[in-house]
């Protein structure tokens, strides 16, 4: 018995609809109880046939975690530790199924448009404003991030950092090592009942709003929508309310255009003269020219930023003027704290990141579960078992437009449904329908009668 499967067969070869490897299947355990319910214990292992075919690329230094849980599929896996210029990455992922990148690479919809095999990316972080979501979806390539895993590690060094600014450690620190003995308490307090000022209260705000009121900090937060306080802390109406109130004013906001330029000259302007911000969200939501003339008015008793609006793709001696305009000016500020974007790099948090986003690639890419896809539609089908061998699973990505289950359907319909699930996502549908008591050719034929429909963007048969 065969119990191997396909991957979108590519392009110009046909002959990928063909039999199994041997790769041993290494069943995928979800964070997510939903998943874990579809999964009985005699899963058929749906994955693509000739996985060693599946070529993988990892950028940005993946956590091993990932990597071998790629690698365990018999998947093809280059692995690279920095990010890639476009034209560089242009080349590269023309050729791969699966790519892994962090908050440095940006798949624009000019990469995208070059990666003609390419089904799915994994976002090894939280943000995914890297990527040109709805083009990807438009091209059904399913987006997966790994949603919470380093909020903690955010919230922690936002903690640390508010200590810090507030003791104005980094000068002394930096005092230390050139042989400066400065002992001061001018303009040095203790956090403790000092009021943080948070935006945008999700994930990381709301885990920060907890281990500030344990520091004896009252807390309150600006968040366009209506959350629920955590302890004592208070929703502000306003970010002018927000800005008026607080002692230390923290960003954990999206990327988005509604958040570029979010804390600029006005925004300064409003808070109270001697606070501190800190920006461990994304480079573009403060304007830094402004947080320079903040500072150097003495507004803004301290600041410190994790995130840039220009990033290098690794490391190096890269952060000057050729990178950000102002980066001389930045760095001349006392009191400022300046950190590469490690915000999420802890070895809890890249381990958990590594597990969490190579399982929803592995289990995207070998059963077609979109759980916890942030760009298409979730659906999920129950695994197939192995009392179930001559099966077969189609998904079918496709425009949203009337008419086309009917079609769908017309093909599909002959031949016994066992069960279908579809659902949709602005102008993008998902389908997946596990079909029973099928041979090679019918699903051969499946597969060209889909691809031949107008609405249709990706097709796969998974047996
Ligand atoms: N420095 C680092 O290494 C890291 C940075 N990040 C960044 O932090 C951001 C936040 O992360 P999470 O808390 O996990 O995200 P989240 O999605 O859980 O929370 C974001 C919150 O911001 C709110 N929001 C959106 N637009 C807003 C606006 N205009 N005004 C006020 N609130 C607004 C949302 O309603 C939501 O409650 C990520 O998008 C990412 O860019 C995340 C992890 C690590
Ligand atoms: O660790 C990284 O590379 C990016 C962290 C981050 O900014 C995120 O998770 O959104």
């Amino acid at each position: 018995m065969s119990i191997a499967r396909d991957i979108r067969p590519r392009q110009d070869d046909a002959s990928l609809l063909a039999t199994s490897p041997n790769a041993s299947f290494h069943s995928p355990s979800s964070h997510s109880s939903a998943f874990n319910r579809t999964v009985p214990v005699n899963a058929k292992p749906l994955k693509p046939f000739a996985t060693e075919d599946i070529k993988v690329l990892l950028l940005e230094n993946v956590n091993q975690t990932g990597r071998e849980i790629l690698s365990q599929q018999g998947y093809q896996v280059e692995f690279l530790k920095s990010s890639l210029p476009e034209d560089q990455l242009i080349e590269k992922i023309r050729d791969v199924h699966v790519i892994g990148i962090r908050s440095k690479t940006k798949l624009t919809a000019r990469v995208l448009k070059e990666a003609k095999n390419l089904i799915v990316i994994g976002c090894f972080c939280i943000g995914t404003n890297q990527v040109d979501l709805q083009y990807a979806a438009d091209q059904g390539i399913a987006v997966f991030n790994s949603p919470f895993s380093n909020s903690r590690s955010v919230a922690e060094l936002v903690i640390g950092e508010m200590v810090m600014l507030a003791r104005q450690l980094g000068d002394r620190s930096s005092e230390m090592h050139a042989g400066t003995w400065n002992k001061v308490s001018n303009g040095c307090w203790e956090i403790r009942g000092k009021t943080i000022g948070i935006i945008g209260y999700g994930h990381i705000g709301a885990q920060l709003s907890v281990l500030a009121e344990a520091m004896g900090m009252s807390v309150i937060y600006y968040d366009v929508l209506n959350i629920m306080s955590l302890g004592t802390a208070r929703q502000m109406k306003t970010l002018d309310d927000l800005l008026a109130e607080a002692d230390f004013i923290t960003c954990h906001v999206p990327e988005l255009a509604e958040t570029k330029g979010m804390i600029g000259q006005k925004q300064f302007e409003k808070m109270k003269k001697g606070s501190y911000l800190i920006n461990a969200s994304r480079g573009t939501v403060v304007d830094i020219p402004a947080l320079i003339d903040a500072m150097r008015s003495g507004k803004v008793a301290g600041a410190a930023l994790d995130v840039y609006p220009n990033e290098p793709a690794g490391n190096g001696d890269y952060f000057n003027n050729d990178l950000n305009a102002w980066g001389a000016d930045l760095r001349s500020l006392k009191n400022l704290i300046l950190t590469p974007h490690i915000g999420g790099s802890t070895e809890e948090a890249q381990k958990a990141i590594g597990v969490e986003v190579a399982q929803a690639l592995v289990r995207y890419a070998n059963e077609g579960s979109t759980l916890g896809a942030v760009n298409l539609p979730e659906v999920v089908l129950r695994s197939l078992t192995m009392d179930e061998p001559d099966h077969a699973r189609v998904i079918y990505i496709h425009k949203n437009i009337p008419g086309v289950l009917r079609k769908v359907n017309e093909i599909i319909g002959d031949h016994n449904v066992d069960k279908q699930m579809t659902d949709s996502r602005g102008d993008v549908a998902y389908l997946m329908a596990d079909i029973s008591n099928v041979d090679a050719a019918t699903i051969k034929d499946l597969y060209t009668s889909l691809e031949s429909l107008p609405s249709r963007i990706m097709t796969r048969v998974l047996y």
